[in-house]
């Protein structure tokens, strides 16, 4: 599970455990628009407002103002193909997944030390302004700078100020968690 606040990287860290370790992402639903180089499918199962309430979730939550949700039907695709999975949630979905699930879940919480370099990586990745600071003034965007009380004794932090750093964090966590499950 990866979480942290908007901009931090989880989707890069995401698509860094499938391209390094085939580690897949399970998709989430959405009612949020779509951006421009978004795939239904792929990045969302996106969703109107009548349809979100079609699946059946894990936990959900508003974030921003759009709903957002993590399946069983997704989450059982992929435990279908791999013994494990990632999922990028926001810290609110983070501590339920971690509750329903236990010790099934590991939890890596991307910081960043300068939160005012966030708003420069939303635009670059190509957001909507307008969409970002809507997001910007969102109570959830403040929430979650903050690694929760609920996660601290089991969050890995990865502080992704710059990629090669994070990079060589993710690497070590997965080195751990591959002697982890080797002693079983
Ligand atoms: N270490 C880094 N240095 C510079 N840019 C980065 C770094 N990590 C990620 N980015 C870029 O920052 C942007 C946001 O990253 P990403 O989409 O992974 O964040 P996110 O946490 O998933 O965001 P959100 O919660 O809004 O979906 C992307 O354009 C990504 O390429
Ligand atoms: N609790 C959940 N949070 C989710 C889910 N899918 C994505 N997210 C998080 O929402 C925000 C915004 O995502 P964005 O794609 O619009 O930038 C971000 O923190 C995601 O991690 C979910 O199913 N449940």
């Amino acid at each position: 599970m990866i979480t942290g606040a908007t901009g931090t990287g989880k989707t890069t860290v995401s698509r860094y455990l499938t391209q390094t370790y085939n580690i897949q992402r399970v998709m989430t639903h959405t009612t949020r628009p779509k951006r421009f180089n978004e795939v239904e499918g792929i990045d969302y199962a996106f969703e109107t407002p009548e349809s979100f309430d079609h699946n059946h979730y894990i936990e959900d939550v508003t974030y921003a103002g759009y709903r957002y949700g993590s399946s069983y039907e997704s989450l059982y695709a992929a435990w279908d193909k791999h013994n494990f999975a990632s999922i990028v949630l926001d810290t609110k979905g983070a501590i339920t997944y971690a509750q329903k699930l236990g010790v099934a879940v590991k939890t890596l919480f991307l910081t960043i030390d300068d939160p005012a370099i966030l708003k420069s990586r939303l635009l670059e990745r190509g957001d909507d302004p307008k969409m970002v600071e809507a997001r910007l003034e969102s109570p959830e965007y403040q929430r979650d700078l903050v690694l929760p009380a609920e996660l601290k004794a089991s969050a890995t932090v990865i502080a992704n100020d710059n990629w090669e750093q994070a990079e060589a964090q993710i690497d070590q966590f997965m080195k751990a968690l591959a002697k982890e499950v080797a002693g079983f």
